[in-house]
């Protein structure tokens, strides 16, 4: 070796050692040969410690038969092998170096591996990459996080904090499908509030926004967790009792009715409200959720032309 391959060989190991990437070379034993500075930085073990020592001795919280298995593979086929901290987050269990920044306590990893011939070029050893990708993890999860939470928000509304139509729309059709499969007992019921619009008119628009924010406070904490209630627009609610024959659905929707009338509000006491309300249950001659709707809806309007706060309940067989 003259004088310049041996200062080039000389950069390359300060190289190597100093890049932001970690770098260890096992043998066919899984023993370690080389650990770069970004190793011996992350694992606070220096490259005399590990030398010749097996990984899993090392490190036994190493993910074993799968990390066995990628090196096997890749001695075999000769070919380098490429994972990604979606399959499995890190490899080397090292503290993520911003974890204030980042958020994650685990530095996250992707990893490839290269097998390395010797010198008569057989394959005797393998080289492991650790690349840090917890920012690019922790940017994911952010993202992830806003998706679900704007998900969440397209199902809600936003002054009662109930399901939203759309999501009711969604919630009722997978209950129509039980229905139809499972022919379980269970009734919808439509909602609304009586001459709401004098509410609104002498008290104010946004008074009307409270009731209807009190109103739906009370109908979520009259129901079971199963049951669905939903804001379906303007002073309309909707429910849906599952697993409630129509006997059970009528009085719980009377004692709705009768706990709406007894209703006080915080912020204006001498106010009352009363509801009407239409029920339906679910039953086989039902084409679909519109149907189902369509007649609770039809319910609800005869309990308004007989003289409001009131429940009728739609009768399947005899209209
Ligand atoms: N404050 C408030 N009012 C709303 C909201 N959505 C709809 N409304 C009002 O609800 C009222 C509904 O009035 P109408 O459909 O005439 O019905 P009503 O006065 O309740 O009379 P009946 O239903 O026949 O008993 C209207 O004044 C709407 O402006 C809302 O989000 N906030």
């Amino acid at each position: 070796m003259d004088q310049q391959d041996f200062s080039q060989l000389h950069w390359l190991t300060q190289l190597l050692h100093g890049i932001e990437v970690g770098l260890v070379v096992i043998d066919r034993d899984y023993q370690v040969q080389l650990w770069n500075g970004f190793m011996e930085n992350h694992s606070g073990l220096s490259s005399k410690e590990v030398q010749s020592r097996s990984l899993f001795s090392l490190f036994p919280d190493l993910p074993q038969q799968w990390l066995i298995s990628k090196l096997e593979a890749a001695f075999l086929m000769e070919s380098r092998s490429f994972t990604v901290w979606e399959q499995r987050p890190w490899v080397f269990p090292f503290a993520n170096p911003r974890p204030v920044t980042g958020g994650l306590s685990m530095m996250h990893q992707n990893m490839t591996i290269q097998p390395l011939t010797n010198s008569q070029g057989t394959i005797s050893h393998a080289a492991l990459l650790i690349y840090d990708v917890s920012v690019q993890a922790q940017d994911r999860q952010k993202l992830s996080q806003a998706n679900d939470r704007l998900e969440q928000l397209s199902q809600i509304d936003a002054l009662t904090g109930l399901a939203n139509r759309r999501q009711w729309q969604r919630l009722l059709a997978q209950e129509f499908d039980r229905c139809r499969r499972y022919q379980p007992a269970s009734c919808l019921v439509v909602i609304d509030i009586d001459h709401f619009k004098q509410v609104n008119d002498t008290l104010g628009h946004s008074m009307g926004d409270q009731v209807l924010n009190r109103l739906g406070e009370l109908l979520k904490d009259s129901l079971r967790k199963t049951d669905v209630v939903a804001r379906y627009g303007g002073e309309e609610f909707v429910l849906l009792l599952t697993e409630t024959r129509q006997e059970a659905s009528i009085k719980l929707a009377e004692r709705l009715r009768q706990s709406v009338e007894q209703l006080v509000f915080a912020f204006m006491p001498s106010l009352k409200i009363t509801i009407s309300l239409g029920l339906c249950p679910y039953h086989h001659e039902l084409e679909g959720t519109e149907q189902w709707f369509e007649l609770a809806d039809q319910a609800l309007y005869k309990a308004k032309r007989q003289g409001r706060n009131r429940l009728v309940c739609f009768e399947p067989h005899n209209g």
